[in-house]
């Protein structure tokens, strides 16, 4: 297995990766004064051969993993840490992380290159899109649907049946009752729009 990105968000992803003894060979990282992360070695993407290499993409921006996952040629995988609790019926896609203290309950459906970061809580019959950052402790009630590349900032409740749209960032804290069109920007309790992002 190989990181694409040596940043913090990649620390966490490795202690999943040891919990459960999944060998790392190395991250690999555009930034050429980065040489080691955690006792890990850090490649320059410049001499690294990407092909065929069992990957996930290390980095916290939506918008790179989705470039980087159109770009390389890569497998990608998932990483589950072992404290996370997956019901039985949850489908996760490709390259997606879930963090430690992570419930995801019964006909959650998560896309492909999500980060369920730490103690978040997906309630049943969710559906997370691709590209999708829920941070840590947001509650998401249940029959949510999230868009494509949408940030649910820390600590963030969104109630029952509410439809978020693609690549809106929802802020830290927010509680949201009403849906959320794509790219706006939502913050409060509770939430209100107060920009949106330029497509
Ligand atoms: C492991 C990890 O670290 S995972 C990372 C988790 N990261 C997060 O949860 C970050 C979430 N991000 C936020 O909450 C940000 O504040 C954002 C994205 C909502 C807004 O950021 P910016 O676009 O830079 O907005 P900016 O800081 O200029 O604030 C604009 C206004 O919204 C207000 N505001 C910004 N964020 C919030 C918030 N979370 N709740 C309430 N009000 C907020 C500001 O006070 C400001 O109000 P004012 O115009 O009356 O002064």
């Amino acid at each position: 297995m190989i990181l694409i990105g040596a940043s913090g968000h990649a620390k966490v992803i490795l202690d999943i990766l040891e919990q459960n003894e999944i060998k790392v060979e190395c991250l690999v990282d555009a930034n050429p004064s980065l040489i080691s992360l955690c006792g890990y070695a850090v490649v320059h993407d410049s001499v690294f051969n990407f092909e065929g290499k069992d990957a996930i993409l290390s980095i916290g921006s939506n918008e790179v993993r989705k470039k980087l996952n159109d770009l390389l040629p890569c497998t990608f995988k998932t990483a589950i840490h072992p404290k996370a609790i997956l019901d039985k019926t949850v489908k996760v896609g490709e390259g997606t992380v879930v963090m430690a203290g992570v419930v995801l309950n019964r006909d959650v459906a998560v896309g492909k290159h999500v980060i369920i970061n730490t103690s978040a809580s997906v309630d049943h019959d969710n559906h997370i899109k691709d590209y999708v950052h829920i941070s840590p402790n947001a509650t998401l009630c249940g029959t949510v649907t999230v868009g494509e590349g949408t940030h649910i900032g820390a600590g963030a409740t969104i109630i029952p049946n509410i439809s978020i749209g693609k690549w809106a960032i929802i802020g830290a804290g927010a509680v949201v009752i009403s849906d959320i069109p794509d790219f706006a920007v939502a913050v409060g309790n509770p939430a209100r729009i107060i920009k949106y992002i330029n497509e």
